[in-house]
């Protein structure tokens, strides 16, 4: 039942298309039904033969060529029909985490590592893909347990109550190791996560590793990872070897009483030579198709623990939802907080709080480490929602923006940009495709003569994070891609605080021309570049106690 209930749930998440699950297992029954027959067609050739009855012997031998014929075209279709299953399942299930990325809570990601992630993005979808696959050959299993039983049936009703009890005692054993395995399986992901997530940050923080040389110390750590991992898997592989040990010793036993049995009964004369054969060949078919269909419900419980992962990924809690399409009239472009309170958990961070940013300015918010400055451009880029009050820009509360028309009225220079390894032009460009504009954002940001420099201009590969360029240079070609934004209303939280004051003093000389077109909003911990600003806004006086 709870085999079912697996099944149904895989069907549930992956909404697969269900005339393509029909078409696969139908080829996939086709292709190997037929040879569960020619044992059968074997033994009623040499019955012909013996009585020397040549024309049923010639339709026998037909038959089972056709039937040999219909299996080769039938596997043809059903690997093509595997093919288009597996992509299928495999291209929407990686779509819907990109797009549940969109929707997901930052804070997710201090809850999961990203270790989980990257394992369930590349392992657990790839397992899940090739579900179609595995259930075709499971139902081709259980056809053959159910043609053999029926076949042997049709020589005595013994045997057939035989296979019976067999095949439910061995299922019933093997099921009960399968619950173990599951949470083996499921440990053993853990591990595998930790062992990820572990790795990632070795290449992320590798700068850092090698200035204070403390690889050794962390392969120690990571050492640790891998012992629990190899750990779980040991107890997985032990899990099975008694599982592997069971099933046989069972069936095996059971085939030494019928071999006996049908040579018994050949000697006595109650059987010809063809029926000895069938009892071999289809109680070996059986208890062959029996193990194949434990260890695959052993496999069914591994894909449960991908579902399980990929399930509770797709389930997570999401962002506030925000209208895909239309439009809203800005009545302008200043920014009103009214009577706002945030907390994170049980940790207030503002109460009751107000301000009001006149448009086309440039304003700071200050305030001591920890008072909320950055959660307050949480809160305005929608990362974070307000539990009382709101914030309003143009006059309409910032929740009742479309996506599209929030991002191009409001974006953000981060303190630390990312850029992808791709081209210059190519990381613009997912902003806007338009060279023209392209250029003129840099030139405006002061960074289209440096790359113009270059050897390969715009063409100029970046790598991640753009780590090829300076900290100055990074972050005028960050604020280039938010110019290409044309939003009305730019955040730059700390871009400076890398910079050395020459660098920083004219970068924010940049920035202050921006002001015309433009209302910023700044965080910055040098007070030096003030000067730059209409308005300073002490964030501390207004925060909760
Ligand atoms: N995701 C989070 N979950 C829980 N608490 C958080 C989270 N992010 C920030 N905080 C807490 O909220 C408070 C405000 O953090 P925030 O980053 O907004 O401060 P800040 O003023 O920008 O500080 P800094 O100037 O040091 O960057 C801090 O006490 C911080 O520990």
């Amino acid at each position: 039942m709870k085999n079912f209930k697996i099944i149904s749930t895989y069907f549930r998440v992956t909404q697969v298309n269900k005339k393509e699950t029909f078409l696969l297992i139908f080829f996939s029954l086709l292709s190997n039904v037929p040879y569960l027959f020619i044992s059968l067609l074997f033994s009623m050739a040499i019955r012909y033969l013996t009585d020397k009855n040549i024309p049923m012997l010639l339709w026998t031998i037909i038959v089972y060529f056709a039937l040999k014929l219909l299996s080769k075209v039938s596997q043809i279709l059903n690997l093509m029909m595997e093919r288009r299953f597996h992509n299928d399942v495999y291209l929407k299930l990686q779509s819907q985490i990109i797009d549940k990325l969109d929707q997901i809570k930052i804070q997710y990601f201090s809850d999961h590592s990203k270790g989980e992630m990257l394992n369930i993005a590349n392992g657990d979808i790839k397992v899940m893909a090739e579900f179609g696959t595995w259930l075709s050959q499971e139902i081709l299993l259980f056809v053959s347990v159910i043609v053999s039983i029926v076949v042997l049936g049709k020589i005595s009703i013994g045997l057939m109550i035989l296979g019976c009890v067999v095949n439910s005692t061995v299922i019933y054993i093997l099921n009960k190791y399968n619950e173990k395995y599951e949470v083996l399986m499921r440990e053993g992901k853990e591990k595998s996560d930790e062992e990820m997530q572990f790795f990632s940050e070795l290449i992320v923080g590798l700068k850092d590793v090698k200035i204070f040389q403390i690889l050794s110390q962390l392969r120690k750590r990571y050492r640790i990872c891998n012992d629990a991992y190899i750990e779980v898997h040991n107890r997985q592989i032990q899990n099975r070897i008694i599982s592997n040990i069971i099933s046989p010793s069972i069936t095996m036993c059971t085939e030494i009483l019928l071999l006996t049995y049908a040579c018994y009964h050949c000697l006595q004369g109650t059987f010809g030579i063809e029926t000895v054969l069938i009892i071999q060949s289809y109680f070996g078919t059986l208890f062959s198709s029996l193990s194949e269909f434990v260890s695959a419900l052993g496999e069914l419980r591994v894909k449960k623990v991908s579902v399980d992962r990929y399930n509770s990924f797709i389930q997570s809690e999401q962002n506030e939802e925000f209208l895909q399409y239309g439009k809203i009239k800005a009545e302008g472009y200043d920014i009103c907080a009214e009577d706002m309170s945030f907390s994170y958990g049980e940790h207030p961070i503002f109460k009751e709080y107000s301000l009001n940013i006149a448009p086309n300015t440039l304003c700071a918010l200050t305030g001591p480490s920890g008072c909320g400055k950055s959660t307050f451009f949480h809160l305005l880029l929608r990362f974070e929602k307000a539990k009382k009050g709101q914030i309003r820009i143009g006059g309409t509360p910032i929740g009742l923006y479309p996506k599209e028309q929030y991002s191009g009225l409001l974006t953000c220079v981060l303190q630390q940009p990312y850029f992808f390894h791709m081209s210059v032009y190519e990381n613009l460009a997912l902003i806007d495709r338009d060279f023209e504009k392209i250029r003129k954002a840099c030139k405006d940001a002061g960074i289209d003569e440096y790359i113009m420099s270059l050897p390969e201009q715009y063409d100029t590969i970046l790598e991640e994070g753009a780590a090829n360029f300076s900290g100055g240079q990074r972050q005028r070609l960050a604020i280039a891609r938010a110019l290409l934004k044309e939003a009305k209303i730019l955040l730059l939280d700390e871009v400076t605080s890398a910079l050395d004051v020459k660098t920083a003093s004219e970068i924010m000389e940049t920035v202050s021309k921006l002001k015309k077109n433009h209302t910023i909003l700044m965080i910055s911990h040098k007070p030096g570049e003030y000067k730059w600003c209409d308005r300073i806004i002490p964030i501390e006086k207004s925060r909760a106690e």
